[in-house]
């Protein structure tokens, strides 16, 4: 399933000229129903392989889940994805046209990919709706960060954001004030913000509480379908409660991949990673 191909002068183009770019995540081709394809894909450190010769797909508007002890590339693999790590060889690609390797952090996120990291950095000082005011003032780069007031759409956007990571009430409250889960609740938000088409998250719900792990739940699952949501997660109560796909991570290559059913019940998964647990 090679997605090599023309990438085309139009896309040159887009780089030079930005703000000729038609709406985010227009240009994606997902008429093969795959938003990221990753192949063959390899880096090593100091001769160590974090990622083995890795082949991945996620299709378009999954909620897919990435499991795998410590040190199986789970990070490594998203600092790839998210322009971070180089690797040392493979594809990564954005839908059937777009390459990732090669561009940077910021040219890779303008793109749509929206990466959430495990612990919140969401500004405590200012509001909610203040932070969420800020993301949209970065995205829209400085043109819009010159003192320039909301437009009544963009206000909609915010609360439209509000309304979905449920922190509506919340919004004069400032971010300091609020529980650990609604940090991270605000944070999604802020990611949000910028509609991406790809939302790689990194243990969401670490340190939540039972209730707000679930409330997590609700909120990712609502995600995908509109939006590509990849989880990386070691609290498996969590993963079978979300996951239609489950891909088991070891040694940086795929060691399984299925419905949670599936890759518990695989002898090399229980080997390797789900033992303790059975
Ligand atoms: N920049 C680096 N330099 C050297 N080694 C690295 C680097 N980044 C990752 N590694 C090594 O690569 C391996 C894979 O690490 P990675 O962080 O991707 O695993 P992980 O699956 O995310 O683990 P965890 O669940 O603990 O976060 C580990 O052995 C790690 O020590």
């Amino acid at each position: 399933m090679s997605v090599r191909g023309a990438f085309g002068e139009l896309a040159n183009r887009d780089q030079l000229w930005p703000f000729l770019m038609p709406a985010r995540g227009a240009r994606v081709d997902v008429s093969k129903q795959v938003l990221l394809y990753i192949e063959d894909l390899s880096v090593s450190f100091d001769g160590f392989k974090a990622i083995n010769n890795l082949n991945l797909y996620i299709n378009d508007g999954e909620l897919r889940c990435l499991i795998g002890a410590n040190g199986a590339g789970k990070t490594t693999l998203m600092d790839i994805i998210t322009g971070k790590t180089h690797p040392d060889t493979g594809a990564v690609y954005f839908g059937q046209n777009i390459d990732l390797l090669g561009r940077s952090e910021a040219e890779i996120a303008e793109l749509g990919i929206g990466r959430k990291f495990q612990k919140p950095t969401v500004f405590e000082a200012q509001t909610v709706y203040a932070n969420l005011e800020l993301s949209m003032r970065a995205e829209k780069g400085i043109m819009a960060s010159l003192g320039s007031r909301l437009t009544g759409e963009k206000r909609d956007r915010i609360d439209q954001v509000l309304a979905t990571i449920g922190l509506s009430d919340e919004r004069a409250l400032a971010a300091g004030a609020l529980s650990h889960g609604q940090k991270q609740w605000l944070e999604i938000g802020m990611l949000l913000i910028a509609d991406p088409r790809l939302l790689l998250v990194d243990e969401p719900v670490a340190g939540m509480t039972a209730q707000e792990t679930e409330r997590t739940a609700e909120l990712l699952t609502s995600l995908a379908g509109e939006r590509t949501v990849v989880v990386v997660e070691h609290d498996m109560e969590f993963v079978r409660s979300i996951a239609r796909t489950v891909t088991v991570l070891h040694q940086g290559s795929v060691l399984a991949e299925g419905t949670m059913e599936q890759v518990q019940n695989d002898p090399k998964v229980i080997e390797v990673y789900l033992g303790d647990e059975h």
